[in-house]
């Protein structure tokens, strides 16, 4: 077909598509965001009216403070038949299932007609980590994150991928390419294309999914695998292409990879001990021998992050003054048992925190507001339901892995 001709079609297809979302309370930006196989994502604004009928948008729509969305649009009538009827209805029942977390891309809601499904997500407008990765390694002229900054990345990719594990999904294409950041530095697990139910504990897949320089050797060797402990490998290759800006294992050929995977990861000079423990514990060719999500968390290397994540929770979120007995009720109040003040630090960071008491905490130079207390304990992964009520259970964590409440104290709220 002539270009002319294809152009001509495209922009009936466009406005096509801007009918159908504005018929279903979406208005369509023309600023394309990104493309897939058989997907274009544009970026678009709810209407006040969709949102007063779709409560999972207005709630978090009013938390971000704007309309905006991401709209997927699946050319079903494009796409071969077997995507239509296995692969996009799995995506869209996986991130169901994942919904909701807050280093999880959302699905607000579906709609459909015989030629497109459209999927309305959560906007993660900064771009992917992939890019972050090499427009940062552009920056220092080195190429990599900091370790600091992977580690803080990588603590909201472990809490996203044991979101999904705990909801019963497997990701199988966990890649850079696939990790979005959000205008506030926010990680957000997407493109669930390839998930899958994990079904019963211990029970193996056996399809081939995923880009070859993140897939577990297990699958490259056609052998039947169990999708969390496939997860974890590419977690490690994840890893390894922040702190280094490059992939560990880089082959054509899965004979040639395997190769390379045999041989294991080599570093770069500088590479801190811890990080590359990690990495190897990530990295293991045998899958039941892989380091588990919960003890990626507790790994030394990424105790920091914990550690900041507290520092970040005691210090920034600075107590309005106080009002005994008024409580402000913000829309999530949970009828909690305000029983017990806390006693026991949570197990998981019981050797990190001991030192942490009320007085230690006190002793931390609060500083002054940058945000209401509620954006900061989102943006650290945490819930509050209330903010003024001292001595009481006042919020708790989102981490699946890290179980926990926040407690408020005078002057300082406390993780325990
Ligand atoms: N929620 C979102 N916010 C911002 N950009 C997004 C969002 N979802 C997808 N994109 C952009 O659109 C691109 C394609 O989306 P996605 O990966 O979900 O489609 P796909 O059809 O599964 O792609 P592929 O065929 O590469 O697997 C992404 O790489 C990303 O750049």
């Amino acid at each position: 077909m002539k270009a002319a001709g294809r152009k001509k079609l495209d922009q009936r297809a466009f406005l096509e598509q801007v009918h159908e979302c504005r018929d279903n309370g979406y208005l369509l930006s023309s600023k394309k965001i990104g493309s897939g196989a058989f997907s274009k994502v544009y970026l678009a604004y709810a209407t006040q009216e969709r949102m007063r009928h779709n409560s999972k948008l207005a709630s978090d729509l009013r938390g971000k403070r704007h309309t905006m969305v991401a709209i997927k649009i699946v050319s079903t009538a494009e796409a071969p038949a077997e995507f239509s009827r296995k692969f996009l209805p799995r995506e869209i029942s996986s991130l169901n299932a994942t919904y909701k977390h807050l280093n999880v891309v959302q699905l607000y809601e579906t709609f459909a007609n015989s030629r497109r499904t459209y999927l309305v997500l959560e906007l993660a407008a900064h771009g992917d980590l992939l890019e972050h990765i090499n427009a940062t390694s552009a920056h220092r002229r080195c190429p990599g994150l900091e370790e600091e900054e992977a580690r803080r990345l990588l603590w909201q990719l472990v809490s996203a991928v044991a979101h999904c594990h705990n909801s019963g999904i497997v990701h199988r294409d966990l890649k850079c390419e696939n990790i979005l950041l959000d205008d506030r530095g926010c990680l957000k697990l997407s493109d669930f294309g390839f998930a899958n139910r994990s079904g019963l504990k211990n029970s193996l897949l056996s399809t081939f999914c995923g880009s070859v320089a993140y897939t577990a050797p297990e699958i490259l060797m056609s052998k039947k695998y169990n999708g969390e402990q496939a997860d974890l490998w590419s977690l490690g290759v994840i890893l390894y292409a922040m702190v280094t800006g490059k992939l560990p294992f880089k082959e054509c050929q899965p004979h040639g990879m395997l190769y390379l995977m045999r041989r294991g990861p080599t570093f770069r000079p500088g590479l801190s001990p811890e990080c590359q423990d990690l990495i190897r514990g990530l990295l293991q060719l045998r899958p039941r021998a892989r380091l588990a999500l919960q003890q990626v968390a507790t790994h030394h290397w990424m105790l920091p992050a914990a550690h900041a994540l507290f520092c970040t929770t005691l210090c920034a979120i600075p107590e309005k003054p106080e009002k005994p007995q008024l409580q402000t009720s913000l829309d999530n109040v949970e009828p909690s048992a305000d029983s017990d003040p806390p006693r026991s630090l949570l197990q998981l960071w019981r050797p990190q925190l001991q030192g942490t008491s009320h007085e230690s905490a006190s002793s931390l130079t609060p500083e002054p507001p940058r945000a209401c207390p509620r954006q900061v304990a989102d943006s650290a992964g945490l819930q509050l339901w209330r903010t003024e009520t001292a001595g009481r259970r006042v919020g708790r964590s989102r981490h699946p892995l890290l179980l926990c409440s926040i407690w408020s104290v005078p002057g300082h709220y406390l993780v325990s």
